[in-house]
């Protein structure tokens, strides 16, 4: 056990009281930041900071976990004369340095961080971009699946900030956890490679609700309410790779895919001052949901099935031929349906004076021709949302199936 991993037991074991002596000094003294080391028995740290998500399993963690409140996109490039031997031994490392920070324990050159903090419900998930297998030698491995997404009438993409070999998606319910988390893996990544784009994003922090809700996005909406639900009969097929290799009226994929996933990653910047100027009614009519409550325009609940064919007094269609909501419909696209699991971002300001703010939209599905593909075909055709949106950056990422306790992410590719 080295220093740091005693420190971080020893804080770990005395958080719960310093948290109730910075909530004491809060209430009588204001908002110093700061909290004295108490030196009493330790409390239990609070959920939020005590619970755990599992590195091992058939998939990777971060696809069905809960959304967590602060997260990091981040792609890498291999540096150059790096190849499969540099790629494997990178992706153990990875590997091994999620696996520890997601069960809370430091890595061997902690930098100290999140030291006195849990895990967080911390995950790391990795990724392989297209690149990364002509880059390794493997391209007879690659997924026809990889093949670049069509380009889309409303994008306006920056290359540089796009695409990329390898892809990491951090989240975790404490800023400092995931920043930790995202230090970690880009010193573990050494020589071997280097960070080729950025982003960080945010969600609702657990326990701010009265109940657990749907999350809103920074348009107001309720933004999630109609994702596939893990208790769906046909969730696995619509997310995850079989093991057999290939699902209904897709293309035949990979063996070493099996218990993956295919991560589209989008940087949607939202004109948020445009928006701002539209009615209530008017930003109810684009989505054909309610803001409140993101019930359907024709009624009932959040939950309550659209009535997309119910017209109104005047014979026009209560949920408008346009309407976001209506165009993604799984029921509007032969089925395709995919797995939302954003984050929302705010770089400041832009410099033209609107904020550069949105969605890092990242959306889950086990062929991305069944998934992504389709309804973003059809919204960039008429999708009365795409006047308020800027498709500014794309990624195109295979997920691979979870590491075993002996492995790492990718074995089963990089070592078959
Ligand atoms: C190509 C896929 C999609 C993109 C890109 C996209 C962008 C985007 N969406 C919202 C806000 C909402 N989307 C909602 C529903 C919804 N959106 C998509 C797909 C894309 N959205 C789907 C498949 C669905 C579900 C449709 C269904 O199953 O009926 C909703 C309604 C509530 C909900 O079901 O989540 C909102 C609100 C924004 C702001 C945005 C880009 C910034
Ligand atoms: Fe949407």
């Amino acid at each position: 056990m080295n220093d740091n991993e005693i420190s971080r037991r020893r804080l770990l074991g005395t958080v719960g009281a310093a948290g109730v002596t910075g909530l004491a000094l809060g209430a009588a003294g204001g908002a110093a930041g700061y909290a004295a080391a108490a030196s009493g028995p330790a409390a239990a740290l609070a959920t939020v900071g005590s619970t755990t998500e599992p590195f091992h399993g058939e998939h990777q963690p971060g696809i069905t976990t809960p959304m967590q409140s602060h997260g990091h996109l981040a792609a890498f490039d291999l540096a150059q004369g790096a190849g499969r031997r540099e790629a494997t031994a990178l992706m153990r490392r990875w590997s091994a340095t999620a696996a520890r920070l997601m069960a809370g324990e430091p890595t061997d050159d902690d930098t100290g961080v999140a030291l006195d903090a849990g895990p967080s419900s911390l995950t790391v998930t990795f990724g392989f971009g297209r690149t990364f297998f002509d880059r390794t030698g493997l391209t007879a491995q690659r997924p026809v699946q990889l093949d670049p997404l069509p380009a889309f009438s409303s994008d306006r993409l920056d290359p540089r900030r796009s695409e990329g070999d390898l892809w990491v998606q951090i989240g975790a319910n404490d800023g400092l956890v995931a920043f930790h988390a995202l230090r970690a893996l880009q010193k573990a990544a050494g020589s071997a490679a280097r960070t080729r784009w950025q982003m960080t994003g945010f969600n609702r922090s657990p326990g701010v609700t009265a109940r657990p809700m749907t999350s809103r996005n920074l348009m107001g909406q309720v933004d999630g309410t109609r994702n596939p639900k893990p208790s769906d009969a046909d969730f696995d097929s619509r997310v995850f790779v079989p093991a057999t290799g290939s699902g209904a009226g897709s293309a035949a994929q990979p063996a070493w895919m099996a218990g993956g996933s295919y991560a589209v990653v989008r940087r949607i910047r939202m004109l948020l001052d445009d928006w701002d100027e539209l009615s209530l009614k008017d930003q109810e009519r684009v989505i054909g949901r309610r803001k409140s409550d993101g019930a359907p325009l024709t009624g009932g609940g959040e939950a309550a099935e659209l009535d997309l064919d119910r017209v109104g007094p005047d014979g026009s269609l209560v949920i408008p031929a346009d309407a976001h909501a209506r165009i993604s419909a799984p029921e509007q696209n032969a089925g395709a349906a995919m797995l939302r699991r954003p984050f929302s971002y705010h770089d400041g300001m832009a410099a033209d004076g609107t904020p550069d703010a949105g969605l890092l939209f990242v959306c889950w599905q086990a062929d991305p021709l069944r998934g992504f593909v389709p309804v973003q075909r059809k919204l960039d055709r008429g999708d009365a949302l795409s006047r308020f949106v800027r498709h500014e950056t794309s990624g195109l990422f295979a997920v691979p199936g979870g590491a075993a306790e002996d492995g790492y992410v990718g074995r089963r590719l990089l070592e078959p």
